[in-house]
């Protein structure tokens, strides 16, 4: 090896996760390493939440324009080049990367390697002619698309989510395997970027999401002419004069095949741990990730591994929140646990599917009869009205004294609600505290007042209460 380097900190992978931990450490004068093998700003930036956020904006743009006369707006000799949405989501691409990039990195003192990496020892890993000692090692390599065991799949030209962005005209009839938040935010997207598509789900699609509220967007996006097929399992897969036919089977009255120009598979992800040698660091894994105690170690008390690889919740924010605690443990040396109960999630679907902290089901497991749940719907919202997005609903879940557990929200904005309840969850908040702030008028937020105030409902029926009330007033 030419290059023998013993930095404090060495980081494997320059997605979201790993980036975040180098960008940190440097900042606290720490010696840091980073090593990527592919592109900077790994999957979120370059073919996952990005592009896809870009890709469905266009297609907003598109659906507002030909569909919405409701308003006395109306335009006509609107055209959709598909080819142009692809250079936005290009162009996207390009004005986030600067601040992912080796530059910026090797601005801020660390030491980047474009390579790949892998363990040689429990304390040493191997990137091109590297060899780095650190004392301490994360692992944040992400994951890529699962592909699931379907006869002939292997056999055609399928896409997934690092070759979908690079399509530059609109899929004459994109098939997608799987209705996760990939599948729906592409299905939508592409749909109203002018192809058709056919969405086929082996179980129930956004079924990580609170039914109820999913299938607003559901039947939203049916409406708007996705076929998709759920409880449908894809028996196999073959290509026929440069088009793939997919062979179904369903409990319904679906067709036993469906014939496409183009096929997406976006059934799940598989972490990135092929030629890590992990075996050699002792760091155990197993199909769905690396696997970690609450403080994100592997047991490789060394190394500590975040983000998707690890299998657990895979977003983004899950990656840097990961970071910010690895780095807590790393540099102060202060306990840290992870807590999968204030996380939050949005499928950026239109109406957008909000969710954080326990669902419904969780809560019932754990606090039975204790549960309340609370609704608001965006029809009693005078900014829904006047906004002419009256289609949705924000749910409250309560636990024992009034704790907000989790909540759920369907509708406009949702993403951007979801926030101040995620707040409100991680700081062990009550309906009395979401009850009594004054939230600006008209907007979508104070459907969370509205929602919190119900809990109250009962109150002015309760006969103490009343007597209490009465009484006072001898006073005056
Ligand atoms: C289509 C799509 C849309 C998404 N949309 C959203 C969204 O809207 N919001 C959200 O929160 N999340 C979204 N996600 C999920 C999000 O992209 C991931 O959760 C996030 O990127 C995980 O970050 P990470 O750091 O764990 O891994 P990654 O970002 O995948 O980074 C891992 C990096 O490690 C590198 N690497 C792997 N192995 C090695 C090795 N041996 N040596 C060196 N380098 C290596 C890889 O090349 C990669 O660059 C989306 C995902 C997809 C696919
Ligand atoms: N807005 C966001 O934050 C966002 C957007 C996209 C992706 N993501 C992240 O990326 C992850 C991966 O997304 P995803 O949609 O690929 O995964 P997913 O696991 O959430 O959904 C995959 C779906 O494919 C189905 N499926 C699996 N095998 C199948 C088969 N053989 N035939 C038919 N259906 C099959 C599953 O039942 C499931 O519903 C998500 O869990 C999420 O963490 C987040």
């Amino acid at each position: 090896m030419s290059k023998q380097l013993t930095p404090d900190i060495c980081v494997i992978g320059a997605g979201s996760g790993g980036l975040s931990v180098a960008a940190a450490a440097a900042a606290f004068g720490v010696e840091v390493v980073l090593i990527e093998k592919g592109l900077m700003g790994g999957d979120c930036l370059n073919y996952g939440c990005v592009p896809s956020k870009a890709l469905l904006s266009a297609g907003k743009k598109a659906f507002a324009l030909k569909g919405n006369s409701a308003m006395g707006v109306s335009a006509s000799g609107i055209e959709v080049d598909f080819g142009q949405a692809n250079d936005h989501v290009r162009a996207v691409i390009a004005a986030i990367a600067p601040h992912d990039s080796v530059e910026r990195f090797e601005g801020l003192g660390v030491t980047v390697l474009q390579n790949q990496a892998r363990f040689v020892s429990p304390d040493c890993v191997v990137a091109g002619d590297a060899e780095i000692r650190a004392r301490r090692f994360v692992v944040a390599t992400g994951s890529s698309a699962a592909v699931p065991p379907i006869p002939g799949l292997s056999d055609v030209p399928y896409l997934t989510n690092e070759t979908l962005f690079g399509l530059r005209a609109a899929p004459e009839h994109l098939i997608i395997i799987g209705g996760g938040p990939i599948g729906m935010e592409m299905a939508q997207a592409h749909r109203r970027l002018g192809a058709q598509v056919t969405v086929i789900e082996a179980q129930k699609a956004l079924g990580k999401d609170d039914p109820e509220l999913s299938a607003v967007v559901l039947d939203r996006i049916r409406e708007e002419g996705v076929d998709l097929y759920e409880q449908t399992a894809v028996t196999s897969v073959e290509a026929r004069d440069s088009k793939i036919i997919v062979h179904i089977e369903g409990a319904g009255n679906e067709p036993t095949s469906i014939e496409g120009s183009h096929l997406l598979v976006a059934a799940g992800r598989k972490p990135s741990v092929d030629g890590l040698d992990l075996e050699k660091a002792g760091i155990t894994f197993d199909r769905n990730g690396i696997s970690v105690d609450k403080g994100l170690r592997t047991s490789n008390r060394k190394v500590y591994a975040i983000g998707d690889v690890t299998g657990g919740l895979q977003f983004t924010h899950v990656a840097g929140y990961h970071a910010g605690l690895v780095i807590r443990s790393i540099l102060f040396r202060l306990p840290i646990s992870e807590n999968r109960d204030i996380i939050p999630w949005v499928t950026y679907t239109s109406p957008e599917l909000g969710h954080v902290g326990m669902t419904e089901a969780q809560a019932r497991e754990r606090f039975g009869g204790k549960v309340k749940i609370l609704s608001a719907d965006y029809s009693g919202n005078d900014r829904a009205q006047a906004e002419a997005a009256t289609q949705g609903r924000l749910k409250l879940i309560a636990g024992p004294g009034g704790k907000l557990l989790g909540a759920d929200i369907v509708g406009a904005q949702a993403g951007e609600i979801i926030n101040l309840l995620s707040l409100a969850v991680s700081q062990g908040m009550k309906m009395k505290d979401l009850a009594g702030f004054v939230a600006a008028y008209p907007t979508l937020g104070e459907l969370v007042r509205r929602a919190a105030i119900s809990y109250y409902a009962e109150a002015p029926k309760k006969p103490w209460i009343r007597q209490a009330v009465r009484f006072l007033q001898v006073f005056g």
